[in-house]
């Protein structure tokens, strides 16, 4: 009894702020204004957490996207990761919806008349649900803050508003209208008139417990989510079985039910004063063995802070007092304001527990789902970033390898370039050397390549140049033919040698997967290789003239020049070379032409001038002092040797003559002709040694240089190819950096939000 009397008269005395703000005696904004009401707790979290599933809701949606962009071609999250983060999406909009709808829920009960409307009243500072004497209350009527700020009804079910007036009619168990008493009628009211309704609090007001068998079902209906009941007694009496009954009902179906207990009707005590004590204590214990002993809901003491006794008829008439609105009996009993001071505390104490009960019941089951989403989406996210960081590993490793192969491809083809050079310029020597070598001894078998040619030999002009001609043929043929046999097989092996090493050597620097399309492209040699020479004996002999007049062996010139003994000048003397004269055996000749005039002009150690003078000299010596000479010869024989050696000498003499100029047949002039062929052809063919070699090594240095240029382009495709490898690689490699980072970026933010719910349970569901 004195705990409640000092609560009471510390309430009196102003202690506390809410108070202060009565006492201030503001007509409607008093309470509005109390910024340090418990229910601001409620609200304050509630603001929080939604707060926080905005921003869940939106990491969830970055998330979606992020998903999104990794998955398909770039296939680092599955569709199954996509799907399964995308199911967050309207699990985090759920919760949205319902957090909007989350409130204070308080339901009065207790038998009828015993003040249930009037104490809902009293805290709304205004007279909104019906109350009366007898049955009023006839179903569930919601009173809750009204969005628009305008006063409406709605029944359960319905979108129709209806005048706030007609709650008289609909709640009354008196109209004709009333509904039924499991109905419920929703009263919206507007937020700034009342505190608890802009704070989010309901409150239900129910028909008498003891009017209705379906306690069960209201209980179902209407209860469940209720995080304050309030039992409202009457304090003229004592708490009857049926009410009992009722919340025995509740403390089955919900655990620990927060169940205020309001000793309505104090106001009857002040007329009798003597008993109010004994009156009080004894409602008193008898609430608190219901609370803490039957129906366990709490503790004896905490029991004492849940029972209170009050007028809610004097609260509510204060309350229209202060806002000015009529009443119809102004005269209150003594006590009021002491009964009023406990209906404030009452309040108070109410809204404590409502809001923290609520923030625990409703809020705490949010934080954990937001908890667990973020947690859900984290994992995922943690999947794709240990992929994204896995397949950059491989990425990585692959550029480093492609890089190595690069550079090694590189490197080795420097070497294999430098060292391939050298091979093919030893090579063009060697096959230079070759084709010089085999020519000048093919040109030394000349002549029995001409004595080979048995066409009929005909001194008449016509006839001996269609023999030239043919001959001329024989001798590219011949040649030809042996020169082919000679070189094209020694060197055709030695090219294939060089070709196939040259292939194997850059197919060995190729990437092992590139080797079998290189090895398609290059197709070995089908044919063996062929040194392409064209000799044209018509250019090269052009100059050719024969000479197939008859000289007799022993006469003065052909021994004055045996003498000399330079008989194969006979035809210089007429046709001295002129540089002009060497033809071009090889159309594209690389060797330049002051090549050729130098070769062709080194003929021996006379030039054709000097020898055309000595010639002349001798001759002219010859005849014009033959006669002169002739005589003294004639006369200094006969005189040494005598008549007769001189006749036998001169018949010698002239049987020779006579029997050489008997045998100067076609035979021998044949033999004549393709002497001196043979020795004109084989000195032309001499001058030509050199191109031709030249000529021949310059075909070999093509052939390789142009089957290296292939091999080294198909390594350059081959690199090229790698090279685009490589960008690939890196593209992917940014690609991935990028998506590991946006991962990690968003794990992190799953942190950040699992961080901020567990300051929000340490702000709001941990609390004392
Ligand atoms: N003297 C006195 N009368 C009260 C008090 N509270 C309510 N009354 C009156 O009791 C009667 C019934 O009040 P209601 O608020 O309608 O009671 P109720 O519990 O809602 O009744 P039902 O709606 O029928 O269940 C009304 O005439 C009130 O004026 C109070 O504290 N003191």
């Amino acid at each position: 009894m004195a705990a409640y009397v000092n609560r009471s008269m510390s309430m009196m005395a102003g202690d506390g702020p809410h108070n202060v703000a009565i006492l201030n005696n503001g007509p409607v904004r008093v309470n509005m204004a109390n910024v340090d009401s418990p229910l601001q707790i409620f609200v304050r979290a509630k603001k929080k957490i939604n707060d926080i599933f905005v921003e869940i809701d939106d990491y969830v949606k970055d998330a979606v996207s992020f998903m999104h962009a990794v998955s398909g071609e770039k296939g680092i999250a599955t569709p199954q990761d996509v799907a399964n983060v995308e199911a967050y999406v309207s699990k985090v909009q759920a919760i949205r919806e319902v957090l909007k709808r989350d409130h204070m829920k308080v339901a009065f009960f207790g038998r009828t008349s015993n003040g249930k409307s009037t104490v809902i009243n009293a805290m709304l500072h205004d007279k909104i649900l019906p109350s009366g004497i007898g049955h009023t209350t006839n179903c569930f009527l919601q009173v809750e803050g009204s969005d628009t700020n305008e006063a409406f009804l709605r029944t359960d079910g319905s979108e129709e508003k209806l005048n706030v007036q007609s709650v008289s009619q609909l709640g009354h168990a008196l109209c004709a209208s009333r509904l039924q008493e499991c109905s419920l009628v929703h009263v919206y009211w507007p937020r700034e008139l009342c505190a608890l309704l802009r704070d989010d609090v309901v409150l239900v007001d129910s028909p008498g417990v003891d009017v209705t068998p379906n306690l069960d079902e209201w209980i179902d209906q209407y209860c469940l989510d209720a995080d304050v009941f309030v039992l409202v007694a009457n304090a003229e009496s004592t708490l009857m079985v049926t009410e009992k009954n009722f919340f025995h009902k509740v403390s089955t179906k919900i655990s620990q039910p927060n169940i205020f207990i309001l000793n309505n009707r104090w106001d009857a005590s002040a007329s009798e004063p003597e008993y109010l004590d004994q009156v009080r204590t004894q409602h008193a214990n008898r609430c608190v063995d219901f609370l803490s002993r039957e129906l366990r809901v709490c503790s004896p003491k905490e029991a004492e802070e849940r029972i209170f006794f009050i007028s809610a008829k004097e609260a509510l008439l204060t309350r229209m007092r202060e806002r000015e609105k009529p009443v119809s009996s102004p005269i209150l009993a003594d006590g009021h304001q002491v009964r009023y001071f406990e209906f404030v505390d009452f309040e108070r104490k109410f809204e404590e527990c409502i809001s923290q009960s609520a923030v625990r019941t409703k809020f705490a089951q949010h934080s954990r789902r937001g908890k667990n989403i973020a947690a859900d989406v984290m994992a995922a996210l943690e999947q794709v970033y240990n992929s994204a960081t896995d397949r950059k590993t491989t990425m990585v490793e692959k550029q480093r390898l492609l890089h190595e192969q690069l550079s090694a491809i590189e490197e080795q083809l420097t070497t294999i370039t430098r060292q391939m050079k050298d091979k093919i310029n030893r090579m063009v020597e060697s096959v230079e050397h070759k084709v010089s070598l085999t020519l000048s001894q093919e040109i030394r078998r000349l002549s029995a390549l001409v004595d080979e040619y048995d066409a009929l030999f005909r001194p008449e002009r016509a006839a001996l140049e269609q023999y030239k001609r043919a001959l001329h043929r024989h001798v590219e043929a011949g040649l030809g033919s042996r020169l082919k046999k000679r070189l094209s097989s020694d060197i055709g092996h030695e090219m294939d040698e060089a070709q196939k090493e040259m292939a194997e050597r850059m197919y060995s620097i190729l990437p092992s997967h590139k080797r079998g399309a290189a090895a398609a492209v290059i197709v070995p040699h089908q044919q063996p290789f062929e040194v392409l020479y064209r000799l044209n004996c018509d250019n090269l002999c052009a100059d050719f003239h024969e000479d197939l007049s008859f000289r007799f062996s022993y006469g003065i010139t052909a021994l004055i020049q045996r003498f000399q003994g330079k008989h194969a000048n006979r035809i210089a003397l007429k046709n001295p070379p002129t540089y002009a004269q060497i033809p071009p055996t090889i159309s594209n000749s690389p060797l330049p032409t002051m090549e050729v005039s130098r070769t062709s002009s080194a003929i021996g150690p006379l030039s054709a001038e000097d020898w055309g003078m000595i010639s002349r000299f001798a001759l002219g010596t010859l005849t014009s002092q033959g006669t002169m000479g002739g005589l003294l010869l004639s006369g200094l024989l006969l005189k040494t040797v005598g008549w007769r050696v001189v006749a036998v000498t001169a018949a010698v003499y002239g049987a020779l003559y006579a029997y050489e100029r008997l045998t100067w047949t076609a035979k021998a002039q044949e033999r004549l002709f393709k002497k001196q062929y043979v020795a004109h052809a084989s000195k032309k063919l001499r001058l030509i040694v050199d191109l031709t070699s030249a000529n021949c090594s310059h075909q070999v240095q093509q052939e390789l240089s142009t089957m290296f240029a292939r091999l080294c382009r198909l390594v350059d495709e081959a690199t090229t190819e790698m090279d685009g490898e490589l960008c690939e690689v890196r593209d992917n490699i940014k690609l991935l950096e990028d998506a590991s980072a946006a991962a990690k970026r968003l794990r992190n933010k799953a942190n950040y939000l699992a961080h901020e719910l567990e300051l929000f349970d340490d702000s709001f569901l941990k609390r004392d």
